[in-house]
């Protein structure tokens, strides 16, 4: 399957600069426990800036369990998730997109349907959709035989259509080449650009400088910091940020 480009969020002419209220997050007392082992929190922290916020941390810090509880996958055992407004939509794509075995269309119209979207503009927007994350020549294909970067970008588009308040992005590049990287980070872009609170999870310090407004650093199933990009990485304030970027193996 030949590599298809996708244009870059910033020169895209018909993405307004959005500035109206993002949905804020707030975790009050969050603990999360699995068999009587506490596996995350207790944590408080709000999600009020614009973003995106980068959560990192080493293998195991608790950084899916933290999106998963913030998405509603997960329920607290004690705490609470709360949000500005009432439930905003919110969408979630994993490292493994998740995907139907139909055509890339079919994918998109479902996820409409699934919506309520009425039926005459499910196909329509489906394919203004494909077409802005460059899959137009994909759109009769099997979402299954699409190549993993095409795959990830079908359910960044399947998020597109809904027009989530919220996305949360679980390692959602880590098994991507460099191009497709791009095309996933020019989506996180076109994201922020229209108002969504994006929410991911990186191993990638690099591709976490290029992408957060705020950084959100997890060891141990604890926040340790959360502090903007631009202090979290010239000065972090825990002593295990600072080993964590530092390079050193931290638990
Ligand atoms: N459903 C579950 N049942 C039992 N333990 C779990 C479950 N989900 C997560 N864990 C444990 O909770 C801890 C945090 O897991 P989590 O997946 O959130 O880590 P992570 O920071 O995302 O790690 P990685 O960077 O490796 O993806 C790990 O020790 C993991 O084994």
């Amino acid at each position: 399957m030949t590599s298809l480009s996708m244009p870059d969020a910033h020169t895209i002419p018909d993405i307004p600069v959005f500035s109206g209220p993002v949905a804020c997050l707030t975790f009050e007392a969050v603990s999360f426990a699995h068999q009587g082992k506490t596996l995350f929190g207790p944590c408080s922290f709000t999600l009020a800036g614009p973003g995106p916020t980068l959560v990192m941390g080493p293998n195991g810090a608790g950084k899916s369990l933290l999106l998963r509880l913030a998405h509603g996958l997960l329920s607290p055992t004690q705490g609470g998730v709360s949000w500005s407004s009432a439930r905003p939509r919110q969408a979630m794509v994993f490292q493994q997109p998740v995907l139907l075995r139909r055509s890339a269309l079919s994918n998109l119209t479902h996820a409409l349907a699934v919506n309520k979207t009425p039926r005459k503009a499910r196909k329509p927007l489906a394919e203004k959709a494909l077409a802005r994350f460059g899959l137009a020549a994909c759109t009769d294909t099997s979402a299954r035989v699409l190549s993993g970067g095409e795959q990830q970008r079908l359910a960044l588009a399947r998020a597109w259509v809904l027009e989530p308040e919220v996305l949360f992005l679980d390692e959602p590049t880590s098994a991507l080449d460099p191009a497709a990287i791009k095309a996933v980070e020019a989506a996180v872009h076109a994201f922020q650009r229209q108002g969504t609170r994006v929410v991911m999870t990186t191993h990638d310090v690099h591709q976490a400088k290029r992408l957060a407004g705020d950084v959100l650093f997890l060891a141990g199933g604890h926040v340790r910091e959360h502090t903007l990009a631009d202090t979290f990485f010239t000065a972090p304030a825990s002593k295990a940020a600072q080993a964590f970027l530092a390079g050193e193996l931290i638990e």
